[in-house]
């Protein structure tokens, strides 16, 4: 709610800090032990949601936090659609540790095709992997890719299959979980994309029962010296365990933008209207959760002042 007011006032930096005030307050109030594991970058970077900051109010379960306030903050700034705000935990130490490396690649799909794909066979084999599993052909198969020039090939090579390709400008999380959604019309996820929103992204695909295969991409001989002193196998498959281990993850989103997946927050006099999915991989349950607030009431208590708008309310 603090990120959607931000929706097209052409300010990323400041959609971005507002959503960041605004999950740090919310999130020292979780009951947990919680530590970030993705959050926004190192210490001295990122004053908030720094990676390794404890958060929660230090009396529940250790957990591993992965957040994302926001995936697509340009998308909000242009105020353009599916730009979402993300949450996930999973007991500590469960959670791949994505900071050496900032791109990976990565296949995502849904749960009916979850078996018969894999990173190292060529597209077309992929393509044609999904549109079986679905009872297909590849013509009915939509693949979804950020509207990349490093896609150009990759994009060449869907479009020979006979598939259809479904371009977005930012914001890969919401990308994959549409791949496990009914009614969205993406079936796969290609290409290079962050690698925090590679582990958001498992974790969503252990709670909808899809898979996600990654393997990193360096853009340098440093990042290069950075992952392999990190314990990294640069030329490994990462599948959907190795981003984040067992069944006991959790994941939020929730919409800031209108998308495909969720709708963005709307606002009226004193309210507002959010939508979420809530899910959790141990029990497979999907919460789809339409909210309606009132913030003239959350003001006399909350955290977050959701009233102001702007720059105002980063003052
Ligand atoms: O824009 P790049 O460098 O291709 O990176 C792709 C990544 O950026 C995003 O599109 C948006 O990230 P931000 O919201 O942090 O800008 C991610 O969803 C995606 O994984």
């Amino acid at each position: 709610m603090a990120a959607g007011r931000w929706a097209g006032r052409g300010d990323k930096d400041g959609a971005d800090q507002a959503a960041v005030d605004a999950m740090r307050a919310l999130a020292s109030t979780l009951p947990v032990r919680g530590v970030v594991v993705i959050g926004e970058g190192e210490k001295d970077q990122a004053p908030m949601l720094f990676n390794g900051e404890v958060i929660g109010d230090g009396r529940g379960p250790e957990c591993d936090i992965a957040v994302d306030p926001i995936d697509g903050t340009t998308l909000t700034a242009k105020g353009m659609g599916n730009a979402v705000s993300v949450l996930a935990a999973a007991p500590r130490g469960a959670m791949l540790d994505p900071s050496a490396v900032f791109y990976m690649e990565k296949l995502v799909t849904g749960a009916e095709a979850a078996g018969a794909v894999d990173l190292d066979a060529p597209v077309a084999d992929t393509v044609r992997a999904v549109a079986k599993a679905k009872g297909g052909e590849p013509r009915d198969v939509t693949v979804c890719l950020l509207d990349r020039p490093r896609h150009a090939e990759l994009a060449r090579q869907v479009r020979e299959t006979g598939a259809r390709i479904s371009f977005i400008a930012d914001g890969d999380v919401a990308g994959a979980i549409m791949t496990a959604r009914e009614g969205t019309g993406i079936d796969l996820l290609l290409g290079v994309g962050g690698t925090p929103e590679g582990v958001l992204a498992a974790c969503a695909m252990k709670c909808l029962g899809g898979v996600i295969q990654g393997r990193f991409v360096v853009r340098d001989e440093s990042e290069r010296r950075r992952a392999l002193d990190a314990g990294h196998d640069l030329d490994r498959v990462l599948v959907t365990d190795d981003l984040v281990r067992g069944e006991d993850a959790f994941f939020v989103v929730t919409g800031v933008t209108d998308g495909d997946l969720i709708r963005g927050v709307r606002y009226g006099a004193h309210r507002a209207t959010t939508e979420s999915l809530v899910m959790r991989a141990r029990s497979g349950t999907i919460r789809f959760l339409r909210s309606e607030h009132r913030l003239d009431r959350l003001a006399s208590y909350s955290a977050v002042d959701y009233l102001r708008t702007g720059r105002e309310a980063l003052a």
